[in-house]
């Protein structure tokens, strides 16, 4: 099962490499402006799936968010440990 650190470390490989067809490049290639507006659309997503979409909607909702917060980290040439040293 991927992981936030797998997922993560698979998101930079694809920012380096910059494979075609990635929306991960199409998303860091958008820019902070629209990786946050992402973001805050996804947030309201996870919002509104765990008042009324139950436990599935809610987690995959959050899978989702918890992406584009990574897409936004590396946008940003945030690290893993820097989030880290904050927790
Ligand atoms: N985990 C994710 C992931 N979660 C969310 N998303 C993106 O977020 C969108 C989901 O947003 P919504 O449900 O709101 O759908 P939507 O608004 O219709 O989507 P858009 O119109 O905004 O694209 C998806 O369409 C994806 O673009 C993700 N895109 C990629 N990944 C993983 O990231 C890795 C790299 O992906 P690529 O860069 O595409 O190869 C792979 O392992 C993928 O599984």
């Amino acid at each position: 099962m991927k992981t936030f650190d797998s997922l993560f470390a698979e998101l930079a490989h694809k920012a380096a490499t910059r494979p075609e067809g990635s929306g991960t490049v199409a998303e860091l290639d958008a820019g902070v402006h629209a990786i946050g507006k992402k973001i805050v659309e996804e947030a309201a997503e996870v919002w509104m799936a765990a008042e009324h979409e139950g436990q599935v909607r809610t987690a995959e909702e959050i899978s989702q968010l918890l992406y584009h917060l990574q897409v936004l980290m590396l946008a940003r040439g945030l690290s893993l440990e820097d989030v880290y040293a904050h927790l």
